[in-house]
């Protein structure tokens, strides 16, 4: 398992907290089966901790306590099961097609015990009438012009789509808006996650749907 450098120590003791140990031997499963079973590449291990986990992780501050969480196109768990780790009071749903990524997801949920955790071998736009939740997540899946119609059905009217995105954030909404719109979502804003814990915090583009904005905050955490 790569070693994390004494910040991104710090920085994951913070975020996980008491289950810091599940998120170590998360990274193991992607350092050792992930690249084994092309679920991740080569190239990424000495970077698992930062970009990757801790990267993912620190998206939890912005999720309400005891939400329902579903991750679109969640791949080898980014960031659905880092979210699950730093969060036992969720319930996370993980959205992926592939069943190549579902077998593993499954084998590395199963030896976690993370019981509050489930996977959807489908696409996100066949499951609204499965899924039900009060956040969508999703990273490195689509531009926000496909993504939102696939995420925002998941929130049934009431809840806020989180999708981390890089410096192309604005300009992604600015290109979203008719689309956003349509599929009813309200405010559009770029956050930023992880701010104390990472050098290069986390951006977020937060789209929420219904009310959900006059209960989170347009910073981010209800807890
Ligand atoms: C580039 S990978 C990103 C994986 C992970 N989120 C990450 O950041 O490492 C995109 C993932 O989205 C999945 N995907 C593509 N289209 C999808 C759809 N319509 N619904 C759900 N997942 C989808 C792919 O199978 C793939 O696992």
């Amino acid at each position: 398992m790569p070693a994390p450098t004494p910040e991104q120590d710090r920085a994951a003791d913070l975020v996980f907290g008491a289950r810091r140990e599940l998120a170590d031997r998360y990274v193991a499963h992607l350092a050792g089966s992930g690249i084994v079973r092309g679920l991740i590449g080569p190239r990424e291990v000495p970077r698992l901790w930062d970009r990757h986990v801790l990267n993912c992780a620190v998206v939890e501050e912005l999720i309400p306590e005891s939400a329902r969480v579903a991750d679109v196109g969640s791949g080898a768990g980014l960031p659905g099961l880092t979210l699950a780790i730093a969060r036992p009071d969720l319930r996370v749903d993980l959205i992926e097609p592939l069943e190549r990524r579902v077998q593993w997801l499954t084998e590395v949920i199963e030896d976690l015990g993370l019981e509050h955790v489930r996977v959807h071998r489908d696409r996100a736009e066949n499951l609204a009438d499965v899924v039900d939740v009060d956040v969508v997540t999703s990273r490195a899946v689509s531009a926000l012009t496909t993504l939102v119609p696939w995420s925002v059905p998941l929130l049934h009217g009431e809840g806020r789509m989180l999708a981390i995105k890089g410096r192309s954030a604005a300009e992604e909404i600015a290109k979203a808006e008719k689309v956003i719109r349509r599929a009813g979502g309200g405010n559009a804003v770029v956050l930023t996650a992880g701010r104390e814990l990472l050098p290069e915090p986390t951006t977020v583009v937060a789209i929420d749907v219904g009310s959900v904005g006059g209960r989170i905050g347009p910073g981010g955490s209800g807890r």
